[in-house]
This record gives C-alpha cells, structure tokens and sequence, in this order.
C-alpha cells in the first residue's frame, strides 16, 4: 500500500480501492477475495467466520444492492489517513452543469412534505437535493478524497469503489467527508454521534457564534434532533447494557456547517453482535431518513426517486465484532468514464421548518463536495 508520507513520482500503483479515514483509526484496502450486495449476507459471513473483514457502503433503500467486500490487502493505522503527495498535486475542476431537483423545486417539495406532517403520520423527514457536475479533465476519485480529508478538520473522509454492487455500478466510485458517526464498535465499547439540527458556519467569528448560538437555543433544531436520538436508543436498547444518553445535545461543527449531536455510548450485550449488526439494526435513522421510518421512506421514495448510496452507510467491520460505519452524507458519486459526478446534501423537515430555510442549508452542506471539485 502506498506510504502517505513517500513523494510519489507517479500516481500510486497501492491506490486502495475502500478507504475511511477518520481521527480515531483509518482502514484502507485493495481487493476482492469476495463480495456481498447483501448486507445480511456479509453480516452472517462475519459472525459465522467465513469472512475476517468487510469493507464497503451500503445504500439508502433496505433492498438496494450494496458494494460490500472481503478485501485481499489492508492497512489499518491508529490516526487518519495522511494522502500521498501524488494526489495532493492534482487539483480538480468542475462545474455544476445540472440541479436535482432546481432550488424552487426542491422549496416546493419542502412544502409537500410539510403538508404530510401537518396531516399527521409523519413527524420528521429528510429531504435532499443533488448537483450534477462536469469536468474538462479526468476527475481522480482518490484526488478528490485527498482533498477531502485534508480540508476536513478531523481528517474524515472516505472512497469506495462501488463495482461489487452489480452492473449499473461497474467503475463509479463515491468519496465524502461525512462528520457523523452511525456506529463504532471497539471491544465491548458501542458509540454512536448522531447529528440534526444545521446552522452555516460564516468567515466573520462574530456572525459565526451567533449562528452557533442560534442552533444551540433553537427548539425548532432541539426537536429535529430528538427524533434521531430517540431511535437509536429504540434500536441499541436491545443489543447494548449501560447505554449512557446524554439529555441535551451539544454544538459540533465542520469547516462548513454547526450541527447540533449527541454522544452516545452503551457496552454491547452479546459479544457476537458485530459493528455491522449494529449499522443494520440503526439504519437508516431519522438524520436521513424520519420518523417512523417507513412511512417517512415512502414519502421520501414518492418525493425524491432512488437515492442509490447517498444516506446509505459506509465502513468496515472485522470478525471480532469491531467497525465503523460513517453516515455517507456529504459525498458524491463519480462516474464510471470519469468526466461527472453527483453530490447530495438534505435536511431534516419538522412541522416548524421553511422552505427557503431548508434550500440554503442544503447549499450549505454542499459546500463541502463543491470545495473539493473547486467549483466556484
Ligand atoms: C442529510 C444530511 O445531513 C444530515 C441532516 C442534518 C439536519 O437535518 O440538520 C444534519 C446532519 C446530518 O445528519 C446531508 O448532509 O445530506
């Protein structure tokens, strides 16, 4: 595997194919001795011992074929990843040729899905909007990831080749920064940080701590992020003793955006439950998706069309149980021939919210992808 701190020459022949860099651990491989486009499958190969480590992403819908693999060569390292020289050379341009849906659109779906809540049923769903870009030169998927990583404050990114999950997918390869955790497991040790609740950071500090402040006192966001909470603890309940929850949610932030999330820990019941038992048992959770989650699928489905990866999960779990599964937000897919792409950003609707509101903040989210494609 490529050394991150040797000056490449060329581009690195060691590439990985799977990558998760995070700043608690990072894992990075190349191969496929197997792969599985369901998860239940890869799931009972790793607790049955027919498989020593999964690796890969996992998409929004339940029946939606994954990318999962049993990788030939891996590399774990304690920290984040540190991208070779190679990579950090090149500079990728796009331009955004295509908004899906338009901004006014999307301010009208806003207000659809306002309309199933007020009508009751629904209390929470998330909605997203995607951008096509377009490049003049070969957009390098492990380029864009390196640029992601490295203007990420806690060094979080992440690439998967997404061939394994059949045909339609051969050589697309997704690549994001995603801030939130949807499960760890290290040892008997569960965590989860889920987020909800946006605010835009800003380049003035002053205007930047009153947005910060703002979310922290919103009861708007306070009651948008108790959903995701209230589920995960719903669905860790049963596989984990101890589950520590704190009562309030506390700031985080990216270079981009201030969110509102909450740390939670728990030690696992039965030591047999995987990383990825858990990502399965949790996913999707109302930072994507709503509550109750299947009515909130199906407006989404209804509203949106297939979200393919984006919303999915995406991480590595080993045989003894331990992984990390990363919510695939802030990510986009790029094309097998290499010239596009699609980046997705969404938030959460409760009956408060507004249209105009919900269109900046997916701008603002998006912002992340768009920086590493230095589209303007
Ligand atoms: C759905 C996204 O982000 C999620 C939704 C959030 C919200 O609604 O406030 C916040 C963080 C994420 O859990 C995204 O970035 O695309």
């Amino acid at each position: 595997m490529a050394s991150g701190n040797t000056p490449d020459v060329g581009r690195p022949v060691t590439a990985p194919d799977f990558l998760l860099s995070r700043p608690t651990g990072s894992l990075r491989s190349q191969g496929v001795v197997q792969s599985f486009t369901d998860p239940a499958d890869a799931a009972l190969a790793l607790r049955s011992g027919a498989c020593g480590l999964v690796v890969g992403a996992i998409g929004f819908e339940p029946d939606a074929p994954a990318a999962l693999t049993e990788p030939e060569l891996v590399v774990r390292t304690d920290g984040p990843l540190e991208p070779p020289a190679y990579f950090r050379g090149i500079r990728t341009r796009a331009r955004v040729v295509e908004e899906i849906p338009s901004p006014a659109e999307h301010r009208a779906r806003v207000s659809t899905a306002l309309t199933a809540i007020n009508a009751g049923g629904v209390g929470k769903a998330v909605l997203a909007r995607a951008v096509r870009l377009e490049s003049d030169e070969p957009i390098d998927p492990h380029a864009v990831c390196a640029t992601l990583i490295d203007s990420s404050s806690h060094a979080d990114g992440f690439l998967v080749d997404l061939s394994p999950a059949g045909d339609h997918c051969v050589g697309r390869v997704l690549v994001g920064s995603s801030p939130e955790l949807l499960v760890r497991r290290r040892g008997d040790v569960v965590e989860c940080h889920p987020l909800a609740g946006s605010a835009p950071r800003d380049a003035d500090p002053a205007v930047d701590q009153a947005s910060a402040r703002a979310l922290r006192d919103s009861g708007k966001d306070a009651f948008e992020h108790s959903f995701v909470v209230n589920s995960i603890a719903e669905a860790l309940g049963p596989l984990c003793v101890d589950l520590e929850i704190p009562a309030r949610p506390s700031l985080t932030s990216t270079r981009e955006m201030w969110h509102l999330g909450t740390r939670i820990r728990g030690r696992i019941a039965d030591r047999r439950t995987t990383a990825l038992d858990l990502a399965l048992a949790v996913h999707p959770t109302p930072a994507v998706c709503g509550t109750p989650t299947d009515e909130a699928r199906r407006l989404i489905a209804g509203i949106e069309g297939p979200r393919g990866f984006y919303a999915g999960t995406v991480g590595w779990a080993d045989a003894s149980g331990d992984g990390d599964w990363m919510v695939s937000i802030r990510c986009a897919e790029i094309d097998a021939g290499r010239t596009g792409a699609i980046a997705w950003a969404g938030g959460g609707i409760v009956a408060d919210s507004d249209p105009d509101d919900e269109v900046a903040e997916t701008a603002a989210k998006l912002r992340t992808v768009l920086k590493a494609f230095n589209v303007s």
